[in-house]
């Protein structure tokens, strides 16, 4: 069972003071582009050891009770075994080279802590399985702590590609219900497309949006931790009166025309100073695709990822090429959006999957 999943990019992120909760209100509109992770679960005999496996009991520092994740079933309490390998962005370096002693946020961890092991004990919990051993493939091409969601992709792939194998039987509601236990961006790459958020994020509803629109995607070195990122963007906010987060009206209404370039001058991230505190670096990137001809050049969510806005496909693929070119970014990806949300590519039997999803 293979299940593919978008990264998204905030064209609006307006965030309000923080919440007795520890999370802050938003208002944000968020769209899916076609970069992509690829989540296959494949069910092992539950009698056979699984060589490539990382240790599926391997404790999370972070978590006082050990069976539970931040609310979630972490499975010690049941049977189900799921282990993780990764490839692509946030594959394990010390895979390749010497061990390293920093906790680095652009790995992606492989043990009980991965988002999408703990989305796979929600889907056990709801769907009443209490021993299963399961093999999860993550390739991942969505950067790692970039501001674009991967985590949430590949957890929204997980709630899909599990619901199917166990025959959960969970509807859209059931699904956004347990996604949004698992985090804020969680629901959005359920559905794809162009959604505003609400509340911390998670609530979700359709908007009008016309056209393609083409994307071009400096990459960072490094991630940046998003909770980090709200931090900064406290303490910048220390002795400002701050009301509720800034209405997306400007960016909504661009999205309504069509218009690249209309939408380029809307769009707006309060979380940008912040990934500028903590990345000074990521300006020169953004002014140089600004100097480029981008439409719109704005840091992605929490960063630190710089989008740009091409005025249409070919000048993104100069635009990219130019980027690319002047070496600021670790590397540049193009994207187009909206997207499609989590869908199945191929199912449990082998079957093409192209006509389901939820
Ligand atoms: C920056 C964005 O990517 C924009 O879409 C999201 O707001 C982040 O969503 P996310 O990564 O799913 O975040 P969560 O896993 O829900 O929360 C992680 C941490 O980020 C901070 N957080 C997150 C969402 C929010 N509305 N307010 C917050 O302050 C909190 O410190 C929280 O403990
Ligand atoms: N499957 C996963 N893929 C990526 N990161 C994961 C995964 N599971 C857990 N993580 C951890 O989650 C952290 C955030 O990674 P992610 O790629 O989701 O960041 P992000 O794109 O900045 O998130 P967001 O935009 O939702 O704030 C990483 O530091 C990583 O250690």
């Amino acid at each position: 069972m293979t299940v593919r999943a978008p990264a998204k990019v905030n064209l609006h992120l307006g965030v309000g003071p923080l919440r007795p909760d520890g999370y802050h209100d938003v208002i944000t509109v968020l769209q899916a582009v076609s970069l992509f992770d690829d989540l296959t679960a494949t069910t092992l005999d539950p009698t056979t050891a699984d060589p490539t496996a990382a240790d599926p009991t391997a404790a999370d520092p972070t978590a006082a009770d050990p069976t539970t994740i931040d609310g979630v079933p972490s499975g010690d309490q049941d049977g189900v075994v799921v282990t993780v390998e990764v490839s692509g962005e946030g594959a394990d370096p010390t895979a390749r080279g010497p061990a390293t002693t920093t906790p680095d946020v652009s790995i992606v961890p492989t043990g009980r802590d991965n988002i999408a092991v703990r989305a796979a004990h929600l889907v056990a919990e709801a769907a009443g399985i209490t021993s299963e051993r399961v093999h999860l493939t993550l390739t991942k091409g969505i950067p790692v702590a970039a501001g674009m969601a991967g985590g949430s992709a590949d957890a929204a792939a997980a709630l899909v590609a599990f619901d199917a194998l166990w025959q959960a039987g969970l509807d859209r509601v059931a699904l956004a219900g347990l996604a949004a236990r698992l985090g804020s961006d969680v629901p959005f790459p359920l559905t794809g497309g162009t959604a505003l958020g609400t509340g911390r994020g998670e609530q979700l509803t359709d908007v009008l949006a016309t056209g393609e629109y083409h994307w071009v995607f400096a990459l960072a070195d490094g991630g940046l931790s998003t909770p980090a990122v709200y931090a900064e963007f406290d303490k910048l906010s220390e002795g400002r009166l701050r009301t509720g987060p800034t209405p997306a009206d400007d960016v909504l209404a661009a999205l309504r025309t069509g218009d690249p370039a209309q939408l380029g001058a809307a769009l707006v991230n309060d979380l940008q100073p912040a990934a500028l505190r903590l990345r000074p670096a990521l300006r020169r990137v953004l002014e140089t695709g600004r100097e480029l001809g981008a439409v719109g050049a704005i840091v992605s969510g929490s960063g630190p990822t710089c989008a740009f806005l091409a005025a249409g496909a070919t000048e993104s693929v100069e635009l990219a090429a130019s980027l690319a070119g002047m070496g600021v970014a670790r590397a540049v990806r193009r994207a187009s959006g909206p997207a499609a949300g989590a869908r199945v590519l191929e199912g449990p039997d082998g079957a093409d999957g192209s006509g389901g999803g939820p």
